[in-house]
């Protein structure tokens, strides 16, 4: 009850009639098989899909050509509780779980992959550490201000010279009387340029290995940290991506997030928060290429009749409705086991590896039913293959999860 309370009150922040939208079916194209999930997850969904197809698809195109931070749309998001969706009221969130969390990010990277991104590296990799491992004066501090979409955050862990391997981490951090001095550049970093705070990792302790990483919570701006060019993507081009590069940048001793370290657990521990976020993603986009491909085929004539009519044309919309609904089902479930209190990584990891892969397939096969204009800008199609490619790259390469996923199984099988 208190949760639905929470959803009603989270939903109403927006100004909309939420019962109303869930009432109001859309589009015969994108009915999901949703019955089994909650009331109140069905509202959150038509809510958020209602703001992604009047917000973020109309723009999605023109972002992606102009590699533009949509600041805008995300301090409207922020408004719906969208950027901090599983953290508690008393510190600013919506107060809702990692099931309503997935369901969002799969309904704005419908709308647009470069926003998916950006909200879930806010939630899930930057909020969700400091959320299970910050202390109360560091909630107050460093996620109540993230929440409303004025402020977002970012998370550091890849380095030019490691990114699978995170634990080779050579960036240090070194006490100096009240204050840690960072060195070191961090890789790839989503959200750099928009971010007013990053959680980074830096080595406390090289003789220890991975065991003497240690996270810290660092201001955006602040002196001794710069910001290298923005990568140019092939995808998810709205969404910036930068090197974070330390030197000598002092922060208080009080922005240790948790203990000296802890950071390699703390990293890990988040990034099976963040496939589901990324899963969701990969859904989001293979969903709206998918719904792309019937669109286009249900209109396009060829020997006399919709291509719809030819039976290698549906084998392919069967075979990506398939790969997606898998997916999504092993998301959820990925979602409800966190929501639980349960172990994930493996649920997550397959979640992950699975949502990836059926999104790079599916936006490829969606491409081939539009043909030529498959392949043009004037259509999405091109750019959701695009958008596809990296879901099986970042927070852990599809190798990475396979080593997770069979780590995990033999681990059970063994006892
Ligand atoms: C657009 C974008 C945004 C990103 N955002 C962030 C971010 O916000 N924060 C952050 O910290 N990082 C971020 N990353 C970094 C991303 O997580 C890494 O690129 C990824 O983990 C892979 O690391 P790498 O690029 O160093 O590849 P490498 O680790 O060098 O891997 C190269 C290849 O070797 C394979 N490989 C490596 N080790 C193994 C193994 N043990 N077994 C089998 N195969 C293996 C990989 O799967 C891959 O195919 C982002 C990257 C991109 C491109």
């Amino acid at each position: 009850a208190m949760a639905a309370a929470a959803m009603a009150a989270a939903l109403s922040r927006c100004g909309g009639a939420p019962r109303a939208l869930a009432l109001r079916c859309r589009r015969l194209h994108t009915v999901y098989q949703s019955a089994e999930l909650p009331e109140t997850h069905q509202m959150l969904r038509q809510t958020v899909r209602d703001f992604a197809e009047k917000e973020l698809m109309p723009l999605a195109a023109q972002l992606d050509k102009e590699h533009r931070f949509p600041a805008e749309q995300v301090k409207k998001m922020g408004g719906l509780g969208l950027l901090a969706m599983d953290v508690p009221e008393k510190y600013k969130g919506a107060g809702l779980d990692y099931l309503a969390y997935s369901i969002a990010v799969e309904e704005i990277s419908r709308g647009c992959a470069s926003t998916g991104v950006i909200v879930s590296v806010n939630n899930s990799l930057y909020l969700g550490p400091i959320l299970k491992f910050g202390s109360e004066e560091q909630k107050h501090q460093w996620i109540a201000p993230f929440t409303s979409g004025e402020k977002i955050g970012c998370f550091a862990l890849s380095e030019p010279g490691n990114g699978s391997d995170a634990g080779a981490a050579s960036t240090v951090a070194r006490l100096d009387g009240d204050e840690w001095v960072l060195n070191g550049t961090k890789a790839w970093i989503t959200n750099a340029w928009d971010a007013s705070a990053t959680v980074v990792f830096a080595t406390t302790d090289k003789s220890l290995k991975h065991k003497g990483i240690s996270a810290f919570l660092v201001p955006m701006p602040t002196p001794g940290l710069s910001l290298g060019k923005k990568e140019d993507k092939l995808g998810i081009r709205a969404s910036s991506t930068a090197n974070l590069i330390f030197e000598d940048c002092r922060i208080p001793k009080a922005n240790l997030l948790g203990q000296p370290g802890m950071g390699f657990k703390i990293a890990m521990q988040t990034l099976d928060g963040g496939r589901i976020g990324i899963a969701s993603q990969a859904l989001g986009i293979a969903q709206a290429a998918l719904d792309c491909a019937v669109d286009y085929a249900e209109k396009r004539m060829a020997f006399g009749s919709p291509i719809t009519k030819l039976q290698a044309v549906q084998f392919k919309l069967a075979d990506m409705a398939v790969a997606l609904e898998g997916a999504r089902l092993l998301t959820w479930r990925a979602a409800m086991l966190k929501d639980n209190g349960k172990p994930f990584t493996k649920e997550a990891a397959m979640a992950k590896l699975a949502a990836s892969e059926a999104a790079t397939s599916i936006a490829h096969q969606a491409i081939q039913i539009l043909g030529g204009m498959g392949y043009v800008t004037e259509m999405p199609a091109e750019r959701h293959y695009r958008d596809a490619r990296i879901t099986e790259i970042y927070e852990g390469t599809s190798e990475i999860q396979r080593l997770v996923i069979a780590g995990q199984l033999l681990k059970a099988y063994r006892g």
